[in-house]
C-alpha cells in the first residue's frame, strides 16, 4: 500500500540542529558539500553565481533527482521557478511544478519547511537500489528562503531515500543554504522585479499559447481536416518553410500557430506580419527594420519582424499581397537568411522558420507576372491546403457546438443545444466566409437566445432561405412567424412533458388556441410523453 506523510518544520529548528552533522559518521560525507557551499560568497550578493553551485551540490552530492529554486513576487502574489534541473520542459515553461501538490505555496505562506514522504513500490522498481529489498521512500521537501522575516522564495527537491536520517540531513543542508542566499535573493528581487515579472508573464503566455494551439484544439474530425493534421504532424518538428493555402477564414492562422507551438521553434518567438496591411513605403521597414536616421521620422533603430522572430518563426499572412520589390528582398532572406535594415549597410543574419499563407492562387499570379516564380518555388516547399468549411461535412456541427460552449461562457449563458431546424440550416448553408463566418453566426445567436436553446430564428437572415432552412416555411414574414411559432410550441411541449395545459400556460394561450395551432402544424402531444420525448430529444441532440 502506498502511504504519504506530510511534516512541517520551523526553519530555525533545522538551522540549530545542523550542528549534529559535524559528529560521527556523517562528517566525512558532509565536508565536501560544505566546502562547495562555502564558495557562495554571501557578501557578493550575486544570485547568478550562487545558483549553479547550489543546484550542482543538490544534483551531484545530494543525488537529488529534481530540484528548483522558486522566487516569490509579493506584488503579484505569484511564485515562479527561477532555476531548476530534472524538470520536464512543460513544467519549466509553465513555471510551476505540479507534482508538489501546492507544497511550495504552503512554504511561502507559512515560512516553514515541509517534507512530503511517499512510501510505495520496491527499490528495484524505482531504480534506487538493486541490492536492497526494502521499500523505497521518495520525498519532496521544500525550505523557505527568508530574509528580515519575509519569505522571498523556496528551494525544493525531490529524491528517493532508503535512509530517513539522510533525508533529514538534506533538509537541514538546504535550510542552511537558503539562509545563506537570502540576502542575494532579496537584492535580486529588488533590482530585477520588473524583469522577473516580465519573464514570468512571457513564460505563462507562451505556455498558454502552446496549450491553445495544440493541433487537438483545432476543431473538426472530417477526412479533409485529418489530412491537414497529418501534414502538421509531419512538418512541425522540422524547420522547413511551409505555405498554407485556403480561402479566407478557413483557419490558416490557426494552422500556422499549431506548426510553431508544436514544432522545433516553440521556445522562440512567433511573429505575425499581415502583408496585406503593409503600405508599400512601410513594408520594407516593417519586415526588415531600419537604422536610426535612415529616413525622416526614423528616430531610433527599429528591428523588423524578421529580427524580432530570430530563434523562432515568422508568419507572413497574405503573402500574395507583397509588391514585386519586397518579394525580391524576401527571396534573398529565404536563400541566404540575411538582409539589411533600411538605411543599413551591414547584413543582419537570422535563424527564422518561415511560414506563409495566402488565399490567392499563387501559380496563377506567377503566370500573370504579379508574383515571382523563384519566390513561389522557395515558399512552396511544403504546401498545406486547408479545405473550405462547405467540404468538411459534419465539422459544421462540431464547430458550432464548440463555439456555443465558448460564447456561452463568454456571455455567462447556459445554452444547452442547437434545435434541429437550426442545425439543418447550419448544415445546408454554403459558408462563403468559412469558420470565421460560422463563429460570428454562433456568437450572435448565443447573444439572441432567450431560453438556453439556439433556434432557427436566432440565426441571421443570410441563412434563412427555404432551401437552407430545410423547413417547409417560405421566406415571407408570415412564413418566418410560423417557423418561430412552430419552434416555440415544440419547446413548450417538451418542457411540459406533453401536457397541453402547462404548455398553453407557458405560451400565454388557452388550451383551445394551442390545440388549434398544434393541429395546423401536425404536432401531437403524445410525442412529448415518456419514451417518445426521450426519442425526440435524442433526435435533437
Ligand atoms: N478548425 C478550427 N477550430 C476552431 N476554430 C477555428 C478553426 N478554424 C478557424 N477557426 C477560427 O476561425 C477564425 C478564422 O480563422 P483564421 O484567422 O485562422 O483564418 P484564416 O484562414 O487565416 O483567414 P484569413 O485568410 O482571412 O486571414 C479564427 O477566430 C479561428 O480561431
Amino acid at each position: 500500500m502506498d502511504e504519504t506523510t506530510v511534516l512541517t518544520f520551523d526553519i530555525d529548528d533545522f538551522v540549530e540542529e545542523f550542528s549534529h552533522c559535524f559528529t560521527g559518521e556523517c562528517r566525512v560525507s558532509v565536508l565536501p558539500i560544505l566546502y562547495k557551499i562555502s564558495q557562495i560568497n554571501t557578501n557578493s550578493a550575486d544570485l547568478a553565481r550562487a545558483l549553479p553551485i547550489i543546484l550542482g551540490v543538490m544534483r551531484q552530492h545530494l543525488k537529488i533527482q529534481r530540484g528548483m529554486v522558486t522566487l516569490y513576487d509579493r506584488h503579484s502574489g505569484s511564485i515562479f521557478i527561477h532555476d531548476s534541473f530534472g524538470l520536464a520542459e512543460a513544467e519549466k515553461t509553465a513555471g510551476a511544478y505540479a507534482p508538489d501538490g501546492g507544497v511550495t505555496a504552503r512554504v511561502v505562506e507559512t515560512g516553514k519547511a515541509v517534507v512530503v514522504q511517499h512510501q510505495g513500490g520496491d527499490a528495484d522498481a524505482e531504480g534506487a537500489s538493486r541490492r536492497s529489498s526494502s521499500r523505497v521512500k521518495s520525498a519532496f521537501f521544500c525550505v523557505p528562503i527568508v530574509h528580515a522575516k519575509r519569505v522571498l522564495g523556496t528551494i525544493g527537491a525531490e529524491r528517493v531515500y532508503m535512509n530517513p536520517r539522510l533525508l533529514r540531513q538534506d533538509v537541514e543542508l538546504l535550510a542552511m543554504v537558503a539562509s545563506m542566499i537570502a540576502p542575494a535573493v532579496e537584492l535580486y528581487l529588488m533590482e530585477n522585479v520588473d524583469k522577473v515579472r516580465q519573464e514570468h508573464e512571457a513564460r505563462r503566455i507562451r505556455a498558454a499559447l502552446k496549450e491553445r494551439f495544440r493541433p487537438s484544439n483545432i476543431i473538426g474530425n472530417s477526412k479533409p481536416m485529418q489530412d491537414v493534421y497529418n501534414l502538421i504532424e509531419k512538418v512541425a518538428a522540422t524547420k522547413a518553410t511551409v505555405l498554407i493555402l485556403g480561402e479566407s477564414g478557413v483557419g490558416k492562422e490557426l494552422v500556422a500557430n499549431a506548426l510553431h507551438y508544436n514544432g522545433a521553434t516553440a521556445e522562440g518567438p512567433f511573429v505575425t506580419s499581415n502583408c496585406a496591411a503593409l503600405p508599400e513605403n512601410l513594408a520594407e521597414s516593417e519586415l526588415f527594420g531600419h537604422e536610426k536616421g535612415s529616413f525622416t521620422g526614423a528616430l531610433a533603430l527599429h528591428k523588423g519582424c524578421f529580427e524580432q522572430a530570430d530563434g523562432g518563426a515568422i508568419f507572413l499572412d497574405e503573402v500574395g499581397e507583397l509588391s514585386l520589390s519586397i518579394q525580391a528582398k524576401l527571396l534573398r532572406v529565404l536563400q541566404q537568411r540575411k538582409f539589411e535594415r533600411v538605411g543599413g549597410t551591414r547584413p543582419v543574419k537570422v535563424d527564422v522558420r518561415i511560414i506563409a499563407a495566402t488565399n490567392r492562387n499563387l501559380a496563377e499570379m506567377v503566370e500573370r507576372g504579379t508574383f515571382r516564380e523563384d519566390l513561389y518555388y522557395r515558399l512552396n516547399v511544403f504546401p498545406i491546403t486547408v479545405p473550405p468549411l462547405r467540404e468538411r461535412g459534419a465539422d459544421v456541427i462540431t464547430l458550432a457546438d464548440h463555439f456555443v460552449t465558448c460564447f456561452s461562457k463568454e456571455n455567462a449563458k447556459t445554452i444547452k443545444r442547437i434545435s434541429t431546424p437550426a442545425l439543418n440550416m447550419l448544415m445546408s448553408y454554403h459558408w462563403p466566409g468559412n469558420v470565421r463566418e460560422l463563429e460570428n453566426v454562433i456568437e450572435r445567436s448565443v447573444i439572441l437566445s432567450e431560453d438556453d436553446v439556439i433556434h432557427a430564428y436566432d440565426l441571421p437572415p443570410s441563412l434563412q432561405t427555404p432551401n437552407e432552412s430545410g423547413t417547409a416555411f417560405g421566406v415571407s414574414l408570415e412564413s418566418k412567424l410560423r417557423a418561430v411559432e412552430y419552434e416555440m410550441i415544440v419547446e413548450a411541449l417538451k418542457t411540459s412533458n406533453g401536457h397541453i395545459g402547462d404548455a398553453a400556460k407557458e405560451l400565454g394561450l388557452t388550451r383551445r388556441m394551442l390545440g388549434v395551432r398544434m393541429e395546423r402544424y401536425g404536432i401531437s402531444y403524445k410525442s412529448f410523453r415518456g419514451a417518445d420525448v426521450r426519442k425526440w430529444n435524442a433526435d435533437e441532440a
